[in-house]
C-alpha cells in the first residue's frame, strides 16, 4: 500500500539533485571544520531520567496541515530548552513540514542543547548538510531506506561524529534496525498510512528491544498520563511536537509532560 512516504521521498531525491547542483558535495564538507562542536545527545536523554522529552520545532505536517501560524523557531527552541527539554527536533523538510534548515542553524546559535535535524534522509550529502548547520544528531527512517543505505548513512554519521536516531514503524524493519548496533532507536507511533498515532505500538516493540538501547517513543504523545504509561512501559525518551505547537503556553504544556520529580 502507497503512504505519503513514497511521495516524500520521490520529491526528496529531487531536492537532493538540486542541492548538489548549487553547491557539490566536496564544498559542502569543506564546511563541516568550521561548524560548532558535536553535542552528545544520547546522553542528554540518559540525564533526563526517567524520562528525556525530545521537544520539536514543527511549524506543519502532511497529516494535520498548518499546526501553528504563529511560529518564531528560535523562541520556541529556548521556550523548550527553559522548560525542561533534554534535546531538540527541528523539521527541515520545506516542502511537507514548512521547515528549513537555517531554523536549525539560527537555533544552534541561540540554544545549548543537542539538535536533531528531522528529515528524510537518503544521501550522505544531507548528513554533512546537517553537521555543517550544527546538528548533533540525525533521524535514519528504517522505511525510507535499504539495509546497505541504512548502513552506509548510518556509518557516515558516526563518522562526522553525530549520533543518528534510527526510527521504523514497522517491526519488520526491527531486525535490520538492530544488526547497526545503534545507542538510541525511535518507534513512531503513527502509521503513516492512516496518520493514526497508538502509543500501544511503541510499548509493543519496546518488550523486543534490550534495554541497553536508549528507546524514544515517538509521536501522538499529549498528556501527562500519556507520559507516564510510557515510562512505566520502559520507554526513555519521548519525541513530541503537536501536541506542544498547538498549545498557547508551549512551555508549560512541556512541563506538563515532565514526570513529576523532574518537575520539582
Ligand atoms: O507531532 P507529534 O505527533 O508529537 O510527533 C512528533 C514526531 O514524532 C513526528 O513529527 C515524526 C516522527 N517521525 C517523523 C519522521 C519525519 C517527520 C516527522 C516525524
Amino acid at each position: 500500500m502507497k503512504n505519503i512516504l513514497d511521495d516524500i521521498v520521490a520529491h526528496k531525491r529531487g531536492e537532493i539533485a538540486a542541492a548538489k547542483e548549487k553547491l557539490p558535495f566536496e564544498e559542502l564538507v569543506k564546511q563541516i571544520p568550521q561548524a560548532p562542536p558535536v553535542r552528545d545527545f544520547v546522553t542528554a536523554l540518559r540525564l533526563s531520567h526517567p524520562l528525556g522529552v525530545i521537544a520539536e520545532v514543527k511549524k506543519a505536517s502532511p497529516s494535520a496541515g498548518i499546526i501553528r501560524d504563529d511560529f518564531h523557531p528560535v523562541e520556541i527552541a529556548k521556550t523548550y530548552a527553559a522548560h525542561g527539554a533534554a534535546c531538540i527536533s527541528v523539521l527541515t523538510d520545506e516542502n511537507f513540514f514548512q521547515g528549513h534548515l537555517d531554523y536549525l542553524k539560527a537555533i544552534r546559535a541561540a540554544v545549548d542543547l543537542p539538535l536533531l535535524r528531522k528529515d528524510f534522509i537518503l544521501d550522505r550529502y544531507q548528513i554533512a548538510e546537517a553537521r555543517a548547520a550544527g546538528a548533533d544528531c540525525v533521524l535514519l527512517i528504517a522505511e525510507c531506506l535499504e539495509e546497505d543505505e541504512l548502513r552506509d548513512l548510518y556509518q557516515y554519521t558516526r563518522e562526522l561524529g553525530m549520533q543518528a536516531l534510527v526510527e521504523l514503524y514497522d517491526e519488520t524493519n526491527l531486525e535490520r534496525v538492530l544488526k547497526l548496533n545503534p545507542h538510541i532507536i525511535g518507534v513512531n507511533n503513527r502509521d503513516l498510512r492512516t496518520f493514526e498515532t497508538d502509543l500501544a505500538h511503541s510499548i509493543k516493540i519496546r518488550k523486543q528491544v534490550r534495554d541497553t538501547i536508549l528507546f524514544v517513543s515517538e509521536s501522538g504523545i499529549r498528556t501527562r498520563e500519556d507520559s507516564e504509561r510510557l515510562i512505566q512501559s520502559g520507554i526513555n525518551a519521548i519525541l513530541v511536537g503537536e501536541s506542544l505547537m498547538r498549545s498557547d503556553d508551549i512551555g508549560k504544556a512541556l512541563e506538563s509532560l515532565l514526570p513529576k520529580q523532574v518537575n520539582a
